[in-house]
């Protein structure tokens, strides 16, 4: 009987016995962890370059392919045993089990009391989720035919505004999860774009965002999509009254709402309120995060830019990755795979950044969609019991679109002091053959990993400055400014073409990374309790910003930066 099947048989014992069975469990974790411990003694003194010449088998070994995306892990400080520990230490944390309560709606983010079923939303095999005893499949296919039939009218020119005109831009008015989801993969599958219709992205409450977005349109031909979870966020309910008066400016007539604004929402209430007319309303359930909703009716601008078959493309990609997850041994699992070689760095190795560098323009936002995704589901230091996590959790994720990184940050990840683990991913073949360029961005894209890896030896140094006849004194001065240690990790992930399925593939492997790592860490990645208490205290300072008194009520230093806006005290400098 595996770790797992003995740990299903187990929950289904009286509590007791699964209270003891808990504590073994923890005694079990923690051994594995020491073990791992201790292996990362050994392993920090071993160099990846000796690691392939060792191993001529080593790229097979750790490559797995899986939904279109091929992954090479060969390039980190990794051996087999590494990984054994780890899949170990995931089989010791439950994960096989705890993938089952989330596809299964058991409700997992603890702290809301809510089922987590993005999955449910991409479940092409329309197979019964069950939430609280209802399956949420007629209702999420009913959303999907809502959209398919507003797309057509949209798209095919049906959908006019209040002179008759048909819709020319489409504003999505959102922010984090309504925002980054959606725009992120409309800028990856612009090849497939409508070429007619021109998308639009407003979701910084800075005015100047707005503003400059309401020059290039005209409110005769403008949709507004209103995206917002709960309807009650500032920054976009502020962005969706300042859309409705410019509209309103030029229309002069209420009824014009109707035809230029929409809504995705779970808060009918809050839709009705602000005036948008419910029939252009699409809903979707509080057991899709805002993070994970892309998937939902969030996804509505895509489908309007790409067309609702891309989109259904899309959620079939992600499904084809939810089947790998929950079916794939951990050994070729892909997202468990990425999820352990990270906790690896972050836990064994003390990194704490990651970066995120995709070899492909069209998913120049894919590194701010991540850190959204894995940062606010894993920035997290306390466990689902509530008590101090006592190790690190999710590291800072970050990157640019190469080669551009190359001339920016690169030389930081191949000669600066800290290790950061490195995620590239480039397609296979381009979208856009135009001379020689997709191959001189594959030279670069595969230049880079080799030389993270192998760096370069003094004595390579030497031997290269030798043959360009440098003066033996300024050589020895050179030399220390062009040793590369190497041993620098790296992720490559190739990906088929950048079409939809794959896309919903690829993000639907990072949903999923951030789950196990969620796992191994014991934290709820669902939740984002972080995020309250900046808002909160902006409430106040709102107030305070607008009256003509001196503000005495912060610490001096949030006091004397308001006074300083308001005129009201100048520090002397
Ligand atoms: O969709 P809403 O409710 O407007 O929320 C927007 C975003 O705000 C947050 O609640 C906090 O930043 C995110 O989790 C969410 O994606």
């Amino acid at each position: 009987m595996t770790l797992t099947k003995l740990q299903q048989e187990i929950r289904k014992s009286p509590v007791v016995l699964n209270e003891w069975i808990g504590l073994i469990m923890n005694i079990l974790k923690k051994n594995i962890w020491q073990s791992l411990k201790d292996h990362q003694q050994i392993m920090a003194e071993k160099h990846m370059r000796n690691l392939f010449a060792q191993d001529t088998k080593r790229f097979e070994k750790f490559s797995v392919k899986a939904c279109g995306i091929f992954l090479d892990y060969s390039k980190n400080i990794i051996i087999d045993a590494t990984m054994k520990l780890l899949a170990e230490f995931a089989e010791a944390s439950e994960l096989k089990t705890k993938i089952q309560d989330m596809f299964s709606g058991k409700k997992i983010n603890i702290t809301e009391n809510r089922a987590v079923l993005h999955t449910a939303l991409r479940n092409r095999s329309n197979t019964p989720v069950m939430v609280d005893g209802k399956d949420v499949m007629p209702g999420v296919n009913a959303v999907l035919e809502k959209m398919r039939d507003f797309c057509h009218q949209v798209r095919n020119g049906k959908w006019l505004g209040y002179t008759g005109r048909k819709i020319k831009d489409i504003v999505n008015i959102g922010i984090g999860g309504s925002d980054l989801g959606s725009f992120m993969v409309c800028e990856a599958l612009k090849p497939y774009q409508h070429p007619e219709i021109n998308m639009h992205f407003v979701s910084n409450v800075d005015g100047t965002h707005m503003a400059e977005t309401l020059k290039k349109i005209s409110p005769e031909t403008t949709l507004f999509i209103i995206a917002s979870k709960t309807f009650t966020t500032q920054e976009t309910l502020t962005n969706a009254h300042t859309a409705r008066n410019w509209l309103l400016k030029s229309a002069k007539d209420k009824s014009a709402v109707a035809l230029h604004f929409a809504a995705i929402s779970t808060n009918i209430e809050k839709v009705a309120e602000f005036g948008i007319d419910t029939k252009n309303m699409f809903e979707f359930w509080d057991w899709v995060g805002g993070r994970y909703s892309l998937w939902s009716a969030i996804g509505l601008p895509i489908a309007l830019a790409a067309g609702m078959d891309r989109f259904e493309q899309l959620l079939q990609g992600a499904h084809k990755m939810d089947q790998h997850f929950q079916t794939a041994p951990f050994e070729s699992n892909m997202p468990v795979i990425l999820g352990l070689v990270g906790i690896w760095y972050s836990n064994f190795f003390g990194t704490s950044s990651q970066v995120i560098a995709p070899y492909d323009q069209y998913l120049h936002r894919f590194p701010a969609f991540l850190q959204q995704l894995e940062m606010e589901s894993n920035g997290k230091s306390v466990t689902c019991k509530g008590e101090p996590a006592g190790y690190s959790t999710c590291p800072v994720i970050w990157g640019e679109p190469g080669t551009n990184g190359q001339h920016a940050f690169f030389q930081l990840l191949h000669q600066g002091t800290d290790i950061i683990p490195a995620d590239f991913i480039a397609p296979v073949k381009t979208q856009n053959p135009v001379g020689d360029h997709h191959t001189i961005l594959l030279a670069n894209f595969f230049a880079q990993t080799e030389a993270l890896m192998r760096g370069k030896t003094e004595q390579e140094v030497r031997e290269e400055l030798k043959a360009r006849g440098v003066d033996p004194e300024k050589m020895e001065a050179l030399i220390p400014h062009k040793i590369f240690k190497g041993n620098r990790p790296s992720n490559t992930i190739l990906l088929q073409k950048t079409d939809p399925e794959t896309l919903g593939a690829l993000i639907a492997l990072y949903e999923h990374k951030v789950f196990v790592q969620g796992v191994i860490w014991d934290i709820n990645s669902f939740d984002q309790w972080g995020v309250e208490l900046g808002k909160q205290l902006a409430k106040t300072i709102q107030a305070e910003l607008v009256n003509d008194n001196e503000v005495l009520s912060h610490d001096s230093s949030t006091n004397g930066l308001i006074n300083y806006c308001l005129g009201k005290h100048k520090p002397e400098c």
